[in-house]
């Protein structure tokens, strides 16, 4: 268990680098002809769950936060244990049908109780792929192009595998099928491909063709869904907050956010500052970003005027259901919050202090239980979850 007593949090902080985009830059560059050199990595799990799944086809020359990423002749046989990032279980099992050889996928922890089944349904109309409890096995081989639909209503990881499965071979097109959830991390797959050289269009249809080759160099912007927390928590304090680090396109709404409520937020090269306070409602649809609920509910908790965060749906299929765990924490802190179909309606401010928060298992749900400590006084039971994604961020609290 970890207490933070309530108090001013202010300061200059450097931003953890980007989970998704650190992600995506190790898989294309794993694919690509050429070696890519990609800087400011931060090795949380996820990435290392990432890393090591693209191990069987590439050499990674490691040397602090800097990867030098060329790709290999493949082994036949491959075997990887991908921990709980959803994203990697999810391109890994795309990525290696397209490749000849065997592979064995393993995950654990809250990724079991995770949606996986729609995607393997499609991959077993190209290969052969057997899902058993914990790990999924493939047999790759040359597929040739690639013409498959997929629904986009549970997880864009899907979409996401299938874009980096078509880039692998003779490209391809894919067809989403319903209402488009998650849509910014579509767009920055489509990014990554494209700063290696693949065609991508989006449309009705998503189009990929060509083969990758490294655009040489990549630095990993910063990720301000997660350092957001430092500013909820400093604003709300009375502090003035400075994240260093360049903002990832995926985190700009949030900035806008916050500029909604009342924030006196300024962005330049490379730094966010933020100071005074949150002062007014907002009625936002995050649908397309949803790493962005958890700091804006927070956020939305410190304010009377009731805001509305809408497009939640899908946020039952990450580490924790984060409807219920969203709730959870602003209940906690005495915040009034309901759930009605696809909104979250919350209103503040927070009437309790020295408040017990669980992260649930959930490194998001861990750093919002952070946050709020520091602005109520708290104890967060097990903060181990933020490992997944930004693992210093427990030494940023508690060194203030
Ligand atoms: O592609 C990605 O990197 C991600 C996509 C989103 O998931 P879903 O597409 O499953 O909603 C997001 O919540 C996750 O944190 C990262
Ligand atoms: C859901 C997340 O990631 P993933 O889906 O890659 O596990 C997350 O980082 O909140």
């Amino acid at each position: 268990m970890l207490c933070l007593k309530a108090g001013r949090l202010e300061g200059r902080f450097q931003s953890p680098p980007s989970k998704p985009m650190s992600q995506r830059y190790l898989l294309a560059a794993a694919l690509a002809e050429g070696e890519t050199e990609i800087t400011r990595i931060e090795w949380s799990d996820d990435v290392v769950a990432t890393a090591r799944a693209v191990q069987p086809i590439s050499s990674i020359l490691i040397k602090g936060d800097r990867a030098v990423v060329s790709r290999r002749e493949p082994d036949f046989y491959r075997a990887f244990n991908v921990g709980e990032s959803g994203f990697t279980l999810r391109t890994a099992v795309s990525v290696y049908a397209g490749i000849p050889g065997l592979t064995a996928v393993y995950f654990g922890g809250t990724l079991r109780g995770r949606p996986i089944d729609e995607l393997i349904e499609v991959l077993r109309k190209l290969t052969e792929v057997v899902k058993l409890p914990g790990a999924v096995i493939i047999k790759g081989k040359e597929l040739g192009r690639l013409e498959v639909e997929i629904r986009a209503d549970i997880s864009s990881q899907y979409i996401s595998g299938l874009m980096f499965l078509a880039a692998v071979g003779s490209g391809g097109v894919i067809k989403p099928l319903g209402e488009r959830k998650s849509w910014s991390f579509v767009e920055a797959t489509a990014e990554v491909l494209r700063a290696f050289r693949a065609e991508v269009k989006l449309g009705e249809y998503i189009e990929v063709g060509g083969r990758m080759k490294s655009p040489g160099k990549l630095a990993v912007p910063g990720d301000f869904s997660l350092s957001a927390f430092l500013v909820v928590a400093g604003v709300a304090t009375g502090g003035e907050v400075e994240i260093r680090g360049p903002l990832s396109k995926l985190d700009e709404p949030l900035v806008n956010a916050f500029k909604a409520m009342g924030v006196d937020i300024t962005t330049g090269e490379g730094w966010v500052r933020a100071k005074g306070g949150f002062y007014r409602g907002i009625d936002v649809n995050l649908s397309d970003n949803p790493d962005l609920v958890m700091p804006t509910a927070l956020a939305a908790g410190m304010v009377e005027e009731e805001s509305t965060i809408r497009g939640v749906e899908t946020l039952r299929y990450k580490e924790s259901n984060r409807i219920a765990t969203v709730i959870d924490v602003l209940e906690r802190l005495g915040v009034q919050v309901r759930h009605e179909k696809d909104a979250i309606y919350i209103k503040g401010p927070p009437k309790r202090r020295d408040v017990a928060f669980s992260s649930h298992g959930d490194h998001r749900i861990g750093l919002m239980a952070l946050a709020a400590s520091k602005i109520v006084g708290g104890c967060v039971d097990d903060i181990s979850p933020v490992a997944k994604s930004w693992p210093a961020a427990v030494l940023y609290f508690i060194s203030e």
